[in-house]
């Protein structure tokens, strides 16, 4: 293969993959934070209290926001955006759980359900960001939203970081409240590839009062 095709199909790949799946997380994640608001405070407080508002938070201030991260987690636990990851093929025959697989077999593997099992997660179908505070490392086998192993997804830390990025600043630098009229965000999902909302997300915002004064 030319050099040049090899890395504009590397470039399309990466596109393909890397866009879809952190602007579903995105959308997920604001409809959870609007019909919880308390969680979007302590998000606003958490970036009050570590960078302020008098510049845009940043990539090195990520470490910093715990608690932005245990949303996004949480998120991408009840709502990941590839509920069946991608399918993969066993490469030899195997036994996985009781069951012989042979080689050559399509295999799926179900993170949605995985990720909501009640054997697995107290609460499971309960939004509570809190729970990724103690999660322990021989646990990360229940969290499959980037998938695992040597066919995982490849971009899981920029994937991290565009959410972090994305969802902080949106907060940091804006005020959001649900559309008029409506109580709940519609939370039903259109089940394809991908997850999205059947409903798309229609939010109102303004900038932050504290941005302004600080930013013009
Ligand atoms: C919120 C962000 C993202 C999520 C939730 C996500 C999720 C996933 C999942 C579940 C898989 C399938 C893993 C499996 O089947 O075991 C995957 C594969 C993949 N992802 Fe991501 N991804 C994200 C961001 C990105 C980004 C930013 C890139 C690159 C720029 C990327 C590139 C890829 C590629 C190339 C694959 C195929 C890997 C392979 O087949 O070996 N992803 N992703």
């Amino acid at each position: 293969m030319k050099l040049t095709t090899f890395l504009t199909q590397n470039m399309q790949i990466m596109l393909i993959a890397g866009t879809e799946t952190p602007y579903l997380t995105l959308e997920w994640s604001m409809s959870l934070l609007l019909n919880n608001p308390n969680t979007m405070e302590m998000i606003s407080n958490e970036i009050s209290t570590h960078i302020g508002f008098d510049r845009l938070l940043q990539e090195n201030d990520l470490g910093k926001l715990g608690y932005l991260q245990n949303v996004i987690n949480e998120s991408l636990r009840l709502y990941p955006t590839l509920p069946l990851l991608l399918p993969h093929e066993a490469s030899e025959d195997i036994t996985v759980g009781g069951y012989s697989v042979p080689r050559g077999t399509m295999l799926m593997v179900n993170a949605w359900a995985i990720q909501r099992d009640p054997v697995l997660w107290d609460e499971p179908n309960k939004f509570m960001p809190e729970r990724f505070d103690k999660i322990a490392d021989q646990d990360r086998y229940k969290m499959l939203a980037f998938g695992v192993g040597r066919r995982g997804c490849p971009g899981v830390n920029l994937g991290y970081r565009i959410l972090g990025l994305a969802l902080g600043t949106l907060i940091q630098a804006f005020e959001w409240e649900k559309k008029i009229g409506i109580e709940e965000v519609d939370m039903t999902a259109f089940y394809g590839l991908s997850m999205a909302k059947l409903k798309p997300l229609q939010v109102l915002c303004k900038p932050c009062s504290n941005m302004i004064t600080h930013i013009l």
